[in-house]
């Protein structure tokens, strides 16, 4: 301001600047043509707008408001006059309101005529301050980015740019209310989603397949782009590939149940060492650091690392603005976690209007078909994927009501929408009602008057929604039916679970046997998408033919494409690669009386007779020297699936849905004693994967058979018995061939 004046006062022929230094005018008047061109344009209308009345000692009122536009009056006087103001030159207007059209109408803060009054708030006297500080108008702060006071219009009414045309749109109370809920990163995911009370801006990001909405990055751009600040800029760096030894082992110390916690927490363990760290900066526009945000934290992929970056400064800015959702019961972060620096002098806009949406449930909350505690046994694991059927309403008590009738009014209603559990995205009191139900079961239940805001920008019928609002009894009722649950996948259970990853544990344990062995050749049977054929390729061993069998045209192809990668880049002892289409239950003479046979993860996919015929037929007629089968041990299920070992139905629940069975370790033990007793074999036990607690054992179960005979060659003549199709080739020298 002290630079406009300053300009103003070069310019006497043009401009008189106001004795008291508070207003600047036009010397001359504006000639009558140009007012009476712009007066005749202007029709009558009657244009809806917003008014926010500053209570003293109080939230904002915010009301509908009707501007009577007409020919021969300025716009601005009218609004002047709603304000109490003079005339339209003491009305102060905001930029237009990111996104949308309107702008913010308010009086000009009133500042004393000495020096100082330019110069910040700080340096004012601090009566005045305090007294600005009383009258300060949040909301229309909030939504314009400027320090407001008193009063303030919210109207779509002006003149375009070089236009004489007078432009007006009606602001309602809903718009409103959508702008006004829209300006935070949580109300930027809840209206992406189009889903306002049910969702929520989550606080972690665990998967790509099971997010629902914009990605936490649009998320963080379009944020910064609402509040004028520049692009974030993301630092993508990468671990040393030595794990941090010392932490993983005092990690694998933990006690199981400690490990579950700091799971619960995370979804995976901190700071293992390997992989992607990001770390993000947000500037203003004149590159001031807003924000720097450096969780510490390392994820496999880098897009996880970025996502889940965003995903801290977004809950970081929410933190600080949105008061729309904040639970007081369950804080996402504290600053700590976040590991993060704020710079406080170019702090964003104004502190948010702070008004809690989610309230506690009430005490008579009612449900059906079960009980709801205030200690919650959790049915549905975290990392699953719930589909539900809701609707809310706004219910006034019957007792209170003025005709004795129970008024509801609806306000949001979804016929089937999805949901992570366990990362924040659903309304707190959904997810907890939600996550003690089972399939089919319908939920209803009551909670405390809820916020205005949300409400109206959510509901269908704003007038009636703000009427039962007004009443003394007010609830928010939730009616709620949940349709299915998809359970986390097994991969990435073991991901998350165990560092390294459960299924790479299995590949390492199987390695040190294959190298031990000097073996020249491999059948890995049900290899999958070839996993252990591809690690065989990482490191020189004495095979000299390998082959991956497997009944899944989709794994095949994908351990193709892997193998092809591999053989074709790097020098190995190889001779010769194949992959087969064939069920194992079917023997194959070309594979008899092979030198290492594998069998990871795969029986428990076949009926338990498969499983025993699948036995039978690998040590008597393929006849390994050696054979090592891994399968899932059910003991140890309890610790993957903390809140609930059994599923509501009590069915006992496996880690993948595509598992016939799984065996406890004396189960695993009796059909490998028997099998190996049957077919003159040997066999140990082992197992990979958790601390090896004798109450639950460990993860993954081993069992490697040996041959202990040796008489076996030339039973089978070739050609004898050769079920198997040839689903991709590889010959050292003549590289692949696909059949
Ligand atoms: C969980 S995957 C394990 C894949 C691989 N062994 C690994 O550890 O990554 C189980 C595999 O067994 C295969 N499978 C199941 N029944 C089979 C059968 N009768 N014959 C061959 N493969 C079978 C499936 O197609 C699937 O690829
Ligand atoms: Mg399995």
């Amino acid at each position: 301001m002290s630079y406009v004046m300053k300009a103003a006062a070069k310019l006497p022929d043009y401009i008189v600047v106001s004795p008291h230094l508070d207003s600047l005018r036009r010397k001359k008047p504006y000639p009558p043509a140009i007012i009476k061109a712009l007066a005749s344009q202007v029709e009558s209308r009657r244009v809806e707008a917003v008014h926010i009345q500053c209570a003293v000692d109080g939230e904002e009122v915010v009301k509908p408001i009707i501007l009577g536009i007409s020919s021969g009056r300025y716009y601005l006087d009218i609004i002047a006059e709603k304000l109490g103001l003079k005339d339209g030159s003491q009305v102060m207007i905001s930029g237009t309101i990111d996104g949308f059209k309107c702008r913010v109408y308010a009086a000009f803060p009133k500042l004393k005529s000495s020096d100082n009054s330019w110069k910040s708030r700080e340096k004012r006297p601090v009566n005045e301050s305090q007294h600005l500080e009383k009258s300060r108008n949040a909301k229309a702060s909030f939504v314009s980015g400027l320090d407001i006071h008193g009063d303030a219009i919210v109207a779509s009414v002006g003149y375009p740019w070089r236009s004489h045309e007078l432009e007006h749109d009606d602001v309602t109370l809903k718009s409103f209310y959508r702008i006004y809920c829209s300006m935070s990163p949580n109300g930027i995911y809840k209206f992406s989603r189009q889903v306002l009370i049910a969702a929520q801006l989550p606080f972690s990001y665990t998967t790509k397949s099971n997010w629902r909405g914009p990605f936490p990055r649009e998320i963080l751009s379009m944020f910064c782009r609402q509040q004028h600040l520049a692009e974030p800029i993301f630092t993508i760096t990468t671990a040393p590939v030595k794990p941090l030894d010392g932490i993983l082992r005092s990690y694998q110390k933990l006690k199981d149940s400690e490990r579950e916690d700091m799971r619960r927490k995370k979804l995976r363990i901190p700071r293992s060492g390997t992989g992607y760290r990001c770390e993000v900066k947000i500037l203003s526009k004149s590159q001031d650091l807003v924000l720097d945000c450096s969780p510490g934290d390392f994820y496999e992929k880098e897009n996880h690392a970025i996502q889940n970056a965003s995903l801290k400064a977004l809950s970081w800015f929410n933190k600080l603005f949105d008061g729309l959702d904040a639970d007081p019961d369950q804080p996402c972060y504290s600053n700590l976690d976040l590991d993060m620096l704020f710079q406080r002098s170019v702090l964003i806009k104004g502190a948010f209007p702070c008004s809690r949406m989610y309230e506690q449930p009430r005490s008579k909350s009612r449900t059906t078909g079960m009980q709801h505690e205030r200690k919650r046994v959790q049915s549905i694991t975290d990392g699953s994927l719930v589909s539900i059927c809701y609707s809310v309403s706004v219910e006034v008590d019957a007792d209170f009501s003025e005709n004795g009738e129970c008024l509801k009014e609806l306000i949001e209603r979804n016929e089937e929408i999805e949901f992570e559990v366990g990362n924040g995205s659903m309304n707190p009191h959904l997810e907890s009602v939600v996550t003690q139900m089972s399939v089919g079961q319908y939920a209803c239940f009551v909670t405390d008057s809820p916020a205005e805001g949300l409400l109206l920008a959510a509901a269908p019928d704003t007038a009636r929604t703000q009427s039962l609002l007004s009443e003394v009894s007010v609830g928010l009722e939730y009616n709620v039916r949940l349709l299915g649950v998809k359970e986390p996948t097994e991969e990435r259970m073991e991901a998350a679970f165990f560092k390294p990853p459960l299924s790479k544990q299995r590949i390492e344990y199987a390695m040190k046997h294959i190298k031990e062995s000097s073996a020249s050749t491999l059948v890995d049977f049900g290899c999958g998408s070839g996993s252990l054929l591809a690690s065989l390729l990482d490191y020189p061993t004495s095979l000299q033919s390998i082959v991956g069998v497997d009944i899944s045209q989709k794994g095949l192809s994908r351990a193709a494409k892997i193998l092809h990668l591999k053989l074709n880049k790097g020098a190995c002892n190889l001779k010769s690669t194949i992959l087969y289409d064939g069920s194992i239950l079917e023997f194959d003479s070309r594979l008899h009386n092979i030198d290492v046979g594998t069998c990871l993860e795969v029986i428990e996919h076949m009926e338990v007779d498969q499983a025993c015929q699948f036995g039978n037929t690998v040590l008597s007629l393929f006849c390994p020297k050696l054979l090592i089968v891994s399968t899932p041990n059910y003991e140890y299920n309890k610790i993957l699936h903390m809140p609930g070992h059994k599923s509501v139905s009590q069915q006992p629940k496996f880690r993948n849905h595509d598992h016939k069975f799984e065996w406890t370790r004396k189960q695993f033990n009796q059909w490998a004693s028997k099998l190996a007793k049957s077919h003159n074999y040997s066999v140990e036990l082992s197992a990979v994967g958790g601390s090896g607690n004798v109450n639950h054992g460990f993860a993954s179960q081993i069992a490697v058979f040996r041959r202990q005979e040796v008489n076996l060659v030339g039973k089978f003549s070739e050609g004898s018995m050769q079920p198997y199709k040839v689903a991709w080739e590889w010959t050292s020298g003549n590289g692949d061939k696909k059949t």
